[in-house]
């Protein structure tokens, strides 16, 4: 043991007997003495922002990053140390979007770490200097740490890490706190480059049990160190190889350590948070109370947290603007503004008096923010003043809205005109309107939104020279590939490689952050539009981080490629390796409404309804399905009355449930089926094989040609509700139904104006009649309804 750790050991054995408590700025220097007396180099923090040749991040995120170019090109062997700003809120980050929620997030937090750099220390060393560090120097009961390790994956030929499990042992773990995982516990720089398995340490908050089983499961129990053993590389195509020699990278969360060593169950409740939560709370005129449980707190912790990140970005060069980690910190300074005065009652303008207190918590290690806030509560308030002007702005036109009509409902379309026309965020217009008693539809606002982007879509037409030949290995199987497993469907977020990037309708070798532009994946699991079905959309990911948002899947050539289109959120490339993820909530309502669409052919047909499908566009949870009327003249009580009815044989029919089939046949074989209600030639999968699906169960059920997503069994889609049947001219008819969600919500709606009917006097009735948004009722209750309104006793 060296002399600066021996120096603090004593320090630390007197401060325990005395009760010492370990400040910030007490925890960073043991840290240094610690990894000093290791013979470390002590290195500062470089800044959140990367250089500008650093392409491939918005901020930097973890201690690592600073030493890229010494894992990739240099052979020196070295010993460094540091603790390092980070932000892990670029692009779509997830961790931005858990803050608040939990007790150990932040988007602004610093990193403490080590490295080995070329075999400069072993495996062994690492682990013991960690234990030794946290159980000896701090102090840390030994009882309330685990450890993990990687349990191998046979598949890619990597092997469990046996040696880090002997090494804890001899390091004193008792065997049954050593625990294997495999996704947590093999680390992967990007979707290319360094990787390696890695060990963490992970801090009971508890205490007193055995909480083995809670690891990487339960919130009580803390990752605090991550070690990582970089010894391999992962190239372009996927191969794992070794890298020749050994590095190790570690990273520990620094205000989690605090909240350790100060035994606070909570990052926030460490010295470098209080302060801020004080002084909010002092501006709120309310308290936080540091619940999990309470919204309020969870607000508190957002603005505290938003406003230290955006303070830090601030100081480090960020500016709030349009693009690239100016867009974040713009969009973490206007939630805090937002949420802190229509959540915690915060006045305006008073936020950027947080600056200095942040600062103050800092002032010591980075005196940079302490010496220029003033310069940052400028650009604080230049940035409130302009968000305000927005908002306020579109108030008046909120406004004037709102005197339209007297619904306690403000209609979801009106909130995206708003929106569109006059910049008011969603939150802004749910605020304005909850002050005059009134709610906002959020769900058509949704659907508004969708809409106009498909509409930006069409814009931006498919006009990409691409022949089928040009991808002889890609294919869009893997769209098919979801299971339903305990009561939920999964879909494998199948990675695999991007074949082609286009830009401005071109052949391009990469996109930067915010480009638009269009790709091609080599196992493509997004449904690009087809047969009516609209397309899903959704992210890719490089080592679990959002890079690309699919706006939507198209296929051309023929059918024969699919290609992605939407904006990058980070740089990516040709070659690169990324994961699907596909927006499931979307899909599944899609999936629910496409077999519902079968069901309704099926239906109509059993009823002599029309003569047949003209057409169809499958949305989530809705659908549209046009047919032709043949050369018959029903009246409309008479359609109405049929239409009610093939409800009622649908709803039937989903009660009774029954498994879907879907067989892969000739177009031959195809034709021979007898009671195929679709034309065998609409939905062809290539070659000349077709997709046959059959729903539900018995003999008499809808079998159509189809190369749909479909539900695996017709109860998931739980309700129908035909909305509309209206005349398209030329003897065409379009009904509109909703499923699922859609038609739960509509029930509802429904529900609550029978119950205003009944409870008032028939002679008030025509009152509640003018306030009924028609569109939200299905036909069959549309009829029962109107009755009602007539009624005079
Ligand atoms: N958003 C965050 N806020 C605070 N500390 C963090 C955050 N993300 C990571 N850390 C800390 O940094 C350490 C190393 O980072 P690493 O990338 O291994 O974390 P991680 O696996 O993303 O953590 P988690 O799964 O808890 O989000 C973690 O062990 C943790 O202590
Ligand atoms: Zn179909």
């Amino acid at each position: 043991m060296g002399i600066g750790s021996k120096i603090l050991e004593n320090n630390i054995q007197k401060s325990i007997s005395l009760g010492f408590y370990h400040s910030h700025s007490e925890l960073r220097k043991s840290f240094y003495e610690f990894f000093k007396s290791k013979n470390h180099e002590i290195l500062r923090s470089s800044s959140v922002i990367p250089d500008e040749n650093d392409g491939t991040l918005l901020f930097t995120n973890a201690g690592m990053n600073q030493f890229k170019p010494l894992i990739l090109s240099s052979t020196e062997s070295r010993r460094v140390a540091n603790i390092q700003k980070c932000i892990r809120a670029g692009g779509k980050h997830n961790d931005l979007d858990d803050v608040g929620k939990d007790l150990h997030h932040q988007t602004f937090f610093e990193m403490m770490g080590n490295w080995s750099f070329n075999d400069a220390f072993s495996k062994e060393e690492a682990c013991r200097y960690a234990w030794e560090y946290l159980v000896e120097i701090l102090g840390i009961n030994a009882d309330r740490l685990y450890v993990s390790y990687f349990g191998g994956i046979e598949k890619l030929g990597l092997p469990e890490d046996r040696e880090c499990r002997e090494i804890w042992k001899r390091i004193g773990v008792s065997s049954n706190r050593i625990l294997p995982f495999v996704a947590e516990n093999f680390w992967e720089m990007g979707a290319a480059g360094p990787c390696g398995p890695c060990t963490e340490i992970h801090y009971d908050r508890i205490g007193g049990r055995d909480a083995s089983r809670l690891v990487n499961i339960d919130d009580s129990v803390v990752e605090i160190w991550n070690i990582v053993f970089m010894s391999s590389v992962r190239d372009s195509c996927g191969q794992i190889r070794h890298l020749g020699k050994n590095h190790i990278d570690t990273g520990m969360g620094f205000e989690r350590l605090l909240s350790v060593v100060q035994n606070k169950t909570s990052n926030f409740d460490t010295d470098v948070f209080t302060p801020i939560l004080e002084k909010t709370s002092e501006l709120a005129k309310k308290q936080y109370t540091g619940s999990l449980d309470s919204r309020q707190d969870a607000t508190f912790r957002l603005v505290a947290d938003h406003i230290r990140a955006a303070t830090v970005a601030i100081s480090d060069g960020a500016v709030p603007d349009g693009t690239g980690c100016g867009f974040i910190v713009r969009k973490m300074m206007r939630r805090a503004f937002l949420q802190g005065i229509s959540k915690l009652g915060i006045e305006r303008y008073a936020m950027s008096e947080l600056v200095p207190v942040v600062a103050s918590t800092m002032k010591e290690v980075y005196p940079e923010i302490h010496d220029t806030s003033t310069h940052i509560r400028k650009i604080f308030n230049d940035e409130e003043a302009q968000f305000w002007k927005t908002v306020d702005k579109a108030k008046k036109m909120f406004d004037s809205v709102a005197a339209e009509s007297k619904s306690p409902i403000i209609s979801g379309r009106k909130a995206f005109n708003l929106f569109e026309t006059h910049g008011l965020p969603l939150a802004v217009t749910v605020e304005l309107a909850r002050n005059i008693g009134r709610e906002v539809d959020e769900t058509e606002f949704e659907r508004c939104r969708l809409e106009a982007q498909k509409v930006s879509q069409k814009a931006s037409q498919f006009k990409l020279p691409i022949s089928a030949d040009d991808f002889p290995s890609h294919s869009d199987k893997e769209k098919y590939s979801y299971v339903f497993r305990n009561g939920k469907y999964e879909f494998p977020q199948v990675k695999t490689r991007i074949l082609q990037v286009y830009k401005d309708q071109q052949k391009a070798e990469s996109l930067e952050a915010n480009d638009r532009g269009f790709l091609v994946l080599e196992e493509c699991q997004f449904y690009g539009e087809q047969g009516g079905q609209t397309s899903d959309t959704g992210h890719l990911l490089i080592d679990g981080r959002e890079v690309f948002e699919v706006e939507n899947a198209k296929k051309i050539a023929g059918g024969a490629v699919t290609v992605l289109f939407g904006r990058a959120l980070l740089p990516i490339r040709r070659d690169l390796r990324v994961e699907q993820k596909l927006d499931e909530t979307r899909r599944e309502g899609v999936m629910r409404a496409h077999s519902a669409t079968h069901l309704l052919n099926w239906a109509l047909q059993k009823l002599g309804v029309g003569s047949g499908q003209k057409g169809s566009s499958v949305d989530c949870d809705r659908f549209r399905f046009d047919y032709s009327t043949g050369d018959e003249d029903l009246s409309k009580e008479q359609r109405t009355e049929l239409l009610i009815k093939c409800e009622m044989k649908m709803r039937e029919f989903i009660q009774n449930g029954g498994f879907t089939e879907i067989i892969e046949t000739s177009l031959e074989e195809a034709k021979k089926i007898e009671n195929l209600q679709s034309d065998v030639k609409e939905d062809r999968i290539g070659g000349a094989s077709v997709r046959v699906v059959a729903l539900g169960s018995g003999a008499d059920v809808p079998v159509e040609c189809c190369s749909g997503t479909h539900i695996h069994d017709v109860r998931v889609i739980d309700d129908v509700a035909i909305m509309s049947d209206k005349s398209m001219g030329q003897r065409l008819r379009r009904i509109i139904v909703l499923t699922g969600k859609e038609a739960a919500a509509c029930r509802n709606y429904t529900k609550s104006i029978y119950e205003d009917l009944r409870s008032t006097d028939p002679k008030e009735r025509s009152k509640t009649g003018k306030n009924i948004d028609w569109k939200r009722v299905p036909i069959a209750d549309q009829a029962r309804i109107s009755i009602l309104l007539k009624q005079k006793k």
